[in-house]
């Protein structure tokens, strides 16, 4: 069930009143989608090349999890991404799983054509609230990028691909400071417009707190139903939870996360991890909600690319995790 933001708004503020439970009884009857988003932000920012195997297998592990969204790779410049260089090679070799959805990022028609020849049946747009971000990112304003985007969303619509939407840098940029909520607005708007079928918003930098992403979320869902939105929260400051939090109680039902919250855009200064996923379905779960996702088979598949990464995990709850019985695993 989704509850309308007037609705949520006052029972979110009343649960701060000593009715919390009123509050997560509400929620708990929902559900929401993890869309997973490490093969591609997560790895994108690696300085050293990962062979296409391992992304594939992490890929072919996630999609054993319980996900129906998992970001498999962008078809940008591999000048400006070598990580994502092997684009094509990890699209083809992975195992597609019946009911789940391989998204990848498309700049522009040259990055559309070349995922469709590698057979993606859903491809994001990434465009950004504030112009420094988006000149540094992909060498264009934010309003010439939506213009790239068009050709990309006809090709779409013709060859039956679902497009997604990004708008980078929703509470603050890295060149900018804070960004208002209208720019925000406008970007988004355009994006709903043009046939995006959900548009995530992006605290590139997690800058945000509630209190910013709450301004921010009373004007855009004023523009687009919460329905169709989605949060993106890079975990810099520590506020990714939080946020997340805030945007269930505008009713939005879609979360972006990497698995132990690897990530990051290799042009936003500053920038570190997504909120880890399995941090995120903790929590989640820990509200009542139904993610679809196999906690422990997804700590299993963190611990997997940690290793192969040689680096500890992001993740608090893989850390600490013992099993869902407390037993070591
Ligand atoms: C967008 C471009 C390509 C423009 O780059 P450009 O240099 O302005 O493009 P151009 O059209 O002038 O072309 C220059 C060269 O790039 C080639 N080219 C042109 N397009 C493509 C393409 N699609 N795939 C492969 N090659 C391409 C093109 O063929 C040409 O090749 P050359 O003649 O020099 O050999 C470049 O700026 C780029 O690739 N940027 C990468 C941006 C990126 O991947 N950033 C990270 C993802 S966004 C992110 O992480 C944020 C997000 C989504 O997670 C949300 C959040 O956290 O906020």
């Amino acid at each position: 069930m989704i509850i309308p933001r007037y609705l949520a708004r006052p029972l979110f503020q009343w649960s701060f009143l000593g009715r919390s439970s009123r509050f997560m009884s509400q929620l708990s009857q929902d559900n929401v989608r993890i869309v997973e988003v490490g093969p591609r932000d997560g790895l994108q920012n690696e300085p050293k090349l990962l062979p296409a195997a391992i992304k594939i297998e992490l890929i072919n592990q996630l999609s054993k999890t319980g996900l129906q969204t998992i970001e498999a790779t962008s078809f940008v410049s591999a000048k400006w991404v070598p990580q994502m260089g092997d684009n094509s090679q990890v699209l083809r070799g992975i195992r597609r799983a019946p009911g789940i959805s391989y998204p990848v990022l498309t700049p522009n028609l040259k990055g559309f054509e070349s995922a469709l020849e590698a057979g993606a049946e859903e491809v994001a747009v990434f465009g950004a609230a504030s112009d420094a971000f988006s000149l540094k990112n992909v060498n264009c304003t934010a309003a010439e990028a939506i213009e790239r985007f068009k050709p990309v969303l006809e090709a779409a619509k013709k060859n039956g691909v679902r497009v997604r939407g990004y708008v980078s840098t929703v509470v603050g940029c890295p060149y900018e400071g804070a960004v208002p909520p209208q720019a925000v607005v406008k970007v988004v708007t355009a994006l709903h417009e043009m046939g995006c079928y959900e548009i995530s918003l992006g605290d590139t930098i997690g800058v945000g707190t509630p209190g910013s992403m709450r301004k921010m979320l009373d004007e855009v869902t004023r523009a687009v139903p919460a329905q169709q939105l989605a949060v993106h929260c890079h975990d810099t400051y520590g506020q990714a939870l939080s946020n997340i939090l805030t945007s269930l109680e505008y009713g939005i039902r879609v979360v972006d996360a990497s698995v132990s919250g690897l990530g990051g855009c290799p042009y936003a200064r500053g920038a570190s991890g997504n909120a880890a996923t399995e941090d995120v379905v903790y929590m989640l779960h820990g509200m009542g909600m139904n993610t679809g996702v196999n906690l422990d088979k997804l700590i299993k598949v963190g611990r997997y690319i940690c290793t192969e990464l040689g680096r500890p995990t992001e993740s608090k709850v893989n850390r600490a995790w013992k099993g869902p019985q407390g037993k070591k695993l």
